[in-house]
């Protein structure tokens, strides 16, 4: 014992006499210093740890929930970690001032610039001149129906793909699954065929997310000023976009050597409308084309395998979509008019996008500009500003019933009329992809996410066909063994693979697996 206590004793002297340590705790306490000097007046988030983002991002991993859903309830604005910086996250009754705003002083950019810092992981030309948001918005969306034709084929080729011939049952971990569907899918109308075949391309557009978000997450462990040096030394853009010319070089050189008159109404022309001249070749449409996959490939397949994990803990709602989708499709076919004609599918997507959005805060903005809030919250120049997401979706001043999945709570239904009809369900007018003040998974105002219209017809797409034509269940290990999980799946309380929260962003879970199987009775 005594021999124990001398040891930790030198140990402790040997520390407190370092010259670094010292130089390293004057840093950390003046950089606290500093913070507390400049910091909005607001409460901060971090208790003891609140001198440091890092060490306060730490405690917050796996508590994200109850940590996001008490700050709400507390606090109008408190200051939360995020990887890049301190931010002040609103209550979602501030979201109408976070709109009004200009952009040249609460800016969309200069904060998702920093977050993911994007002129090191995407490139300095995607960051000052991010031309593809007005291809989405005027082309991509204005075209829906002839990329369903395209969604819809790759849809079936890649799930058949995947569940090769005949009716046996295959085990597949979920996520990969899914993001192979949605990344092919979606690849089919942004670079065609046949590089959206090319498992290479696939790959590096699934990975290179993953890539970018690592060499963020190096870069902003950094101070602000030191960004750039570490930027330049870890950037991953330029391997990327040379590995991606490598892959779809050849076809991509064709495109843009082709006539303006010969192109063909798809993506690739619709960029190369806006790019500008010295960015016309394959090595800077690979990067254009890297960054909406970017933005496209991980929030669409996250929706997808959240509402299949749903689908299997509440079984009861397969039934009635199957119907709705049957009924619809006999109708008008598999058409882009027909997944919009589906209300129950849709409200069914859309609860899970409530109860599962992609993380803790939406709308972030950095102020370039001092900007203060209607109660007197001054924001000084260089902060970054944000509006709650996960708890406005759990509020019960804007549901009933918030903690329950409720798949069919957004169907609207016909008053009952006077002859007694009974109450139907009607084409819901606040579809999955109509942002409100109360519902923020694609954000809300004049930054809502550009991809929403494309990505809601996507994942109701692939989700109506996987339940149209295959069969889906909990591998057998959910049900019995040592490791079961009691309920595979019941009306309220079924299992469901528990979700994963990294700090402010939540993921479905990424190891559970499930069965499928063709059906055999269509
Ligand atoms: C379920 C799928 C998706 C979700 C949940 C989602 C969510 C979001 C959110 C929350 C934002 C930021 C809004 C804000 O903070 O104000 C955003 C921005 C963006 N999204 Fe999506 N997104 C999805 C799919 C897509 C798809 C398929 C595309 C491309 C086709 C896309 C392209 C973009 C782009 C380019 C931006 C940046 C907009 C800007 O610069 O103004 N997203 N998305």
């Amino acid at each position: 014992m005594e021999a124990a206590l001398e040891k930790s004793t030198k140990i402790m002297e040997y520390f407190l006499s370092s010259w670094q340590l010292q130089v390293v705790s004057c840093v950390v306490v003046g950089a606290g210093v500093v913070r507390y000097i400049t910091q909005p007046k607001v409460p901060s988030y971090g208790g003891v740890f609140s001198f440091s983002r890092v060490l306060s991002l730490v405690r917050m991993v796996n508590s994200g929930r109850q940590e996001f859903l008490r700050a709400y309830a507390e606090d109008p604005m408190i200051t939360l970690p995020r990887f890049d910086t301190w931010v002040v996250v609103a209550h979602s009754k501030y979201i109408d001032e976070l709109n009004r705003a200009p952009d040249d002083v609460l800016s969309f950019m200069d904060s998702a610039t920093d977050l993911i810092q994007m002129r090191y992981t995407f490139g300095h030309k995607l960051a000052d001149n991010p031309y593809h948001v007005k291809v989405i918005i005027n082309h991509l969306t204005k075209n829906l129906a002839s990329t369903f034709v395209e969604v819809y084929d790759e849809t079936e080729a890649a799930i058949s793909d995947y569940i090769g011939p005949g009716n046996d049952w295959v085990t597949l971990n979920t996520m990969d699954f899914i993001q192979d569907v949605v990344a092919r899918a979606s690849n089919r109308v942004f670079i065609g065929l046949p590089v959206c075949r090319d498992k290479a391309w696939i790959d590096l557009n699934i990975n290179g997310a993953m890539d970018a978000l690592k060499v963020s997450l190096i870069i902003n462990l950094f101070p602000p000023m030191l960004r750039p040096i570490v930027g330049n030394l870890v950037s991953s853009a330029d391997k990327r976009a040379r590995t991606a010319a490598k892959i779809a070089g050849k076809y991509l050189e064709e495109r843009v050597t082709q006539p303006e008159a010969e192109r063909p109404n798809d993506f690739i022309s619709w960029l190369l409308a806006y790019a500008p001249p010295d960015e016309h070749n394959a090595k800077d449409i690979a990067a254009r084309i890297i960054s909406v996959n970017f933005a496209a490939i991980h929030t669409s397949s996250m929706n997808v395998t959240h509402a299949i994990y749903w689908l299997l803990a509440r079984p009861q709602y397969i039934e009635p979509l199957r119907e709705e989708i049957v009924e619809v499709t006999e109708k008008h076919g598999w058409t882009k008019e027909a997944i919009g004609t589906m209300p129950k599918l849709d409200s069914f997507m859309k609860e899970c996008m409530r109860v599962c959005p992609p993380g803790s805060d939406v709308m972030s903005r950095k102020a370039l500009k001092p900007y203060t809030f209607s109660n007197g919250v001054h924001i000084p120049k260089g902060h970054v500003v944000a509006a709650h997401l996960y708890a406005t979706h759990f509020d019960e001043e804007n549901y009933e019933n918030p903690n329950t999945f409720d798949g069919f709570r957004f169907v609207e239904k016909k008053e009952e009329g006077e002859d007694g009809e009974k109450a139907a369900p009607t084409k819901s007018k606040k579809t999955m992809y109509t942002t409100s003040r109360t519902y923020l998974s694609f954000g809300h105002g004049k930054h809502a996410c550009p991809g929403r219209f494309f990505a809601s017809m996507e994942v109701k797409l692939i989700l109506a066909h996987l339940l149209y034509e295959y069969e889906m269940k909990w591998p057998k290990e959910v049900y019995e063994g040592p490791n079961a999980h009691g309920i595979a799946g019941g009306e309220e309380g079924g299992y469901r693979p528990p979700d994963l929260w990294i700090a402010g962003n939540l993921s479905p879970n990424r190891d559970a697996k499930i069965m499928v199987r063709r059906r055999a009775d269509i």
